[in-house]
């Protein structure tokens, strides 16, 4: 994702349609344009009901990809490539982006990333502000569409808390884990697209991509590092939701990598 997003209002960010998206609608956004930020944004009262109706036939529920990797790895570019593949069947999709997909999710985003602001924000302040945008954005957004049937596919999740404020801040995991119980209440993705390639080479993407670089971009390549091992630990502690991607390749044979992993899970859960 971007980094200009982090001072300045979300009406004005982005430059690809994807990040135009986000930026638009300040909400996951239903591809096609259907659904506005009013019609996606729900009142509590309505979450609440429809967090009843979340006992839907299994066959019947929505599903929930995230992607996930260090800076510049090309998420963006990929999420774009699932939701294509995932309409081009029929399906509702919600495409979002984590922190943020709400209107207020997207205020801590800016938070979070604002590289001008002077006073340092403390590590537990970054992992619970991260937790705060998230049980909004799940409040709001991803439970309610997982319960209309739709499906979610969500650029970074819960994996980002364990990489960036776990392997990258040093923040102890069963923390991040307590939290994640918390908000997620046993919700979490069906299948994660963990895109990983290393970081210098994903770095040069960076500054091809000639943004201004955000509070994170910014840290130490040490810190990348870090967050790549951290991210390879959990995708081999849980191989059933995790598919590993090389992002080295061309943007083609990435998205054909992308491509098969879905027609094989996909053709499981339909089975
Ligand atoms: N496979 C690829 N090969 C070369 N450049 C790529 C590839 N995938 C994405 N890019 C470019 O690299 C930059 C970072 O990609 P992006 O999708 O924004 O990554 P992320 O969302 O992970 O930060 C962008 O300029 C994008 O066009
Ligand atoms: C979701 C999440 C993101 N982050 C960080 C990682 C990113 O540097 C930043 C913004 O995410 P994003 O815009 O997706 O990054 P990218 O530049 O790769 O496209 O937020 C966390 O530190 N913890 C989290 O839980």
């Amino acid at each position: 994702m971007s980094n200009r997003d982090s001072d300045v209002p979300a009406s004005d960010v982005g430059d690809t349609p994807e990040r135009r998206s986000y930026a638009r609608d300040g909400v996951g956004s239903v591809q096609g344009g259907i659904h506005s930020a009013s019609s996606t944004v729900r009142r509590s009262g309505e979450c609440r009901r429809e967090s009843r109706e979340r006992n839907i036939a299994p066959d019947q529920r929505g599903r929930f990809i995230t992607l996930e990797g260090g800076e510049g790895v090309g998420k963006s570019t990929n999420l774009a490539r699932v939701v294509g593949w995932l309409e081009a069947r029929g399906l509702e999709v919600v495409k979002t982006r984590e922190p943020g997909g709400t209107p207020r999710a997207e205020a801590i985003r800016r938070l979070l990333l604002d590289p001008e602001e002077p006073e340092p924000l403390d590590d537990d302040a970054e992992l619970l502000l991260v937790f705060a945008a998230r049980a909004q954005h799940l409040a709001q957004v991803i439970r309610p569409a997982l319960a209309r049937g739709a499906w979610v596919v969500c650029d970074r999740f819960t994996d980002a808390t364990f990489a960036y404020q776990g392997g990258g801040r040093g923040i102890d995991s069963a923390r991040i884990a307590a939290l994640e119980t918390f908000v997620q209440r046993g919700l979490s993705p069906d299948l994660t697209l963990l895109l990983d390639m290393p970081m210098t080479a994903a770095q040069r993407r960076l500054d091809q991509r000639g943004e201004r670089r955000d509070r994170f971009e910014q840290e130490r390549a040490e810190f990348f590092e870090s967050v790549r091992q951290a991210y390879l630990a959990r995708a081999a502690s849980e191989p059933q939701r995790f598919a590993v991607i090389d992002a080295s390749g061309s943007r083609e044979v990435v998205g054909e990598q992308i491509e098969s992993v879905l027609e094989a899970r996909v053709a499981t859960w339909q089975s």
